[in-house]
C-alpha cells in the first residue's frame, strides 16, 4: 500500500526523522506533509529510541544506520543521506531489511574540490601559522616562506566525481596532474589531462598526493606504512575522502621523523580526534569534516533527498537507489521506488 501526502486530520503524516543537522528553511518545508521529529545521531541510546517510529530517516555523516539501526526501525522504509559518502550505512543490511537508500553524490563535490585546492596552497605558503603570528602580534616574514605550487606534480588518488573536479580546479596552477584509479582506464584520465600510474609510482613521485576514494574494507588503509615510506620527503597528503583510508598512526609516524613535508586532513578516523596526535603537529593542517561545509552544499544535498523522500511517500518513482536490489529481492516491505 502506497502512503499518500493528501493533508488530513484523520491520516497520520509519516514520521520523518532528521538526525543530523539540515539547513531550517528546507526543513520547515517538510511539516504539513510529514511529523517531523529530530535527534542527534552522534547520541547512540537517542538514536535507537527515536528511531523507533520512523518511516524516513534523513541523516548526515554523523549517524551511523547499521543492524542494530534497522532491527529498531519496523516502520522504516527509506534512510536518506542528505550528502555523498555511504560508508556510515550498512546499505546491504537496508536491503534485506527492504529499506530505500538514498543519497546525494553530486551535492557537495565542488565544495570539496574547492577546499582541497585550499588546503594544498594553505600548506604551500603556511597559511594557518603565519596567519595564527600576525593575530599574536608577530611579524616574522622570514620564517613563514614558502614554496610555489606551480611546477608541481599532483598525484590523486580516486579519479571520481571529486578527484576530477580536483584536476579541473588545479590546472591553471601549472601542475603535473597524475592519477590511480583501478576503475577508470588510462585513456580516460588522459582524455582529463592526467596520467595514471600504479598506485606506488604515484606514490613516489607526487609532491602533494590527495585522496579522493570513498571509505570501504578496500580502500581502508590504503596509504599505510608501506605506501608512506615511498614518498618523497617533500611530499604533503591531503584527505578530504574519509579517515581511515590513511593509516593515521604510520602517518603520524613518517610526519614526526620528517619523512613527509605535511599534511592537510578533513576527515579522521575518529571524530572528533580527541586521541589522534595528528592536530598537534606543526606539519599538520586540520579542518573539522568541512568538505561539505557551504550553504550551497547544504541546500542541495539536503533539497535532492528530501525530494527523493518526498516522492517515495508519494508513490513516486525514487531515483539513483543506493540499493535498487531493495526493489527486486524478497524485501519484506513494498517499496513504492521504481
Ligand atoms: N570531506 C567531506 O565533507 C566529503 C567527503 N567525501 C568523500 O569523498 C569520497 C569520494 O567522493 P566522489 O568523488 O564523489 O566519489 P566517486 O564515487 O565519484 O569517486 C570515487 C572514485 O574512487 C575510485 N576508487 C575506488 N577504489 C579505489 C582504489 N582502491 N584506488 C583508487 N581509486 C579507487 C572509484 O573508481 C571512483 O572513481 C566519498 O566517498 C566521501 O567519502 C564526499 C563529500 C564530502
Ligand atoms: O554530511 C556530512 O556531514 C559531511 C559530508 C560528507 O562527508 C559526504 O557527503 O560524504
Amino acid at each position: 500500500m502506497t502512503t499518500t501526502m493528501t493533508a488530513s486530520t484523520t491520516t497520520p503524516r509519516p514520521v520523518l526523522l532528521i538526525s543530523d543537522p539540515l539547513p531550517a528553511r528546507l526543513t520547515a518545508e517538510l511539516h504539513g506533509d510529514f511529523d517531523v521529529r529530530q535527534c542527534r545521531g552522534a547520541d547512540r541510546a537517542a538514536l535507537l529510541d527515536a528511531v523507533r517510529d520512523a518511516e524516513a530517516l534523513v541523516i548526515r555523516s554523523a549517524t551511523k544506520v547499521d543492524q542494530e539501526v534497522l532491527d529498531r526501525a519496523p516502520r522504516l522504509r527509506i534512510v536518506a543521506r542528505a550528502g555523498v559518502g555511504l560508508d556510515n550505512v550498512d546499505v546491504e543490511a537496508a536491503t534485506r531489511a527492504g529499506v530505500m537508500v538514498v543519497n546525494a553524490p553530486v551535492s557537495n563535490i565542488t565544495s570539496v574540490a574547492e577546499l582541497t585546492v585550499g588546503l594544498i596552497l594553505s600548506m604551500f605558503r603556511n597559511l594557518p601559522a603565519a596567519a595564527a603570528s600576525v593575530r599574536a602580534g608577530e611579524w616574522r616574514r622570514a620564517d613563514f616562506q614558502g614554496s610555489e605550487l606551480s611546477g608541481k606534480s599532483v598525484g590523486i588518488v580516486g579519479f571520481g566525481r571529486i578527484g576530477q573536479l580536483v584536476a579541473e580546479r588545479l590546472a591553471p596552477f601549472e601542475v603535473e596532474l597524475l592519477t590511480h584509479d583501478p576503475f577508470v582506464t588510462p585513456e580516460f584520465a588522459y582524455a582529463h589531462g592526467v596520467a595514471w600510474l600504479p598506485l606506488d609510482e604515484l606514490v613516489a613521485t607526487a609532491d602533494v598526493l590527495t585522496i579522493h576514494v570513498p571509505r570501504t574494507p578496500a580502500t581502508t588503509g590504503l596509504i599505510g606504512e608501506r605506501e608512506l615510506a615511498l614518498a618523497k620527503p617533500t611530499m604533503r597528503l591531503v584527505n578530504t575522502a574519509r579517515g581511515g583510508i590513511v593509516d593515521e598512526a604510520a602517518l603520524a609516524r613518517a610526519l614526526a621523523e620528517d619523512r613527509i613535508a605535511g599534511a592537510a586532513l578533513d576527515v579522521f578516523a575518529t571524530e572528533p580526534p580527541v586521541h589522534s596526535p595528528l592536530p598537534h603537529l606543526d606539519s599538520v593542517v586540520c579542518t573539522p569534516h568541512i568538505g561539505a561545509g557551504t550553504a550551497e552544499a547544504q541546500d542541495r544535498a539536503a533539497s535532492t533527498v528530501l525530494d527523493a523522500v518526498r516522492g517515495a511517500f508519494l508513490g513516486r518513482p525514487v531515483h539513483g537507489l543506493a540499493n535498487p536490489a531493495v526493489l527486486t529481492g524478497n524485501a519484506p516491505k513494498e517499496a513504492v521506488a521504481v
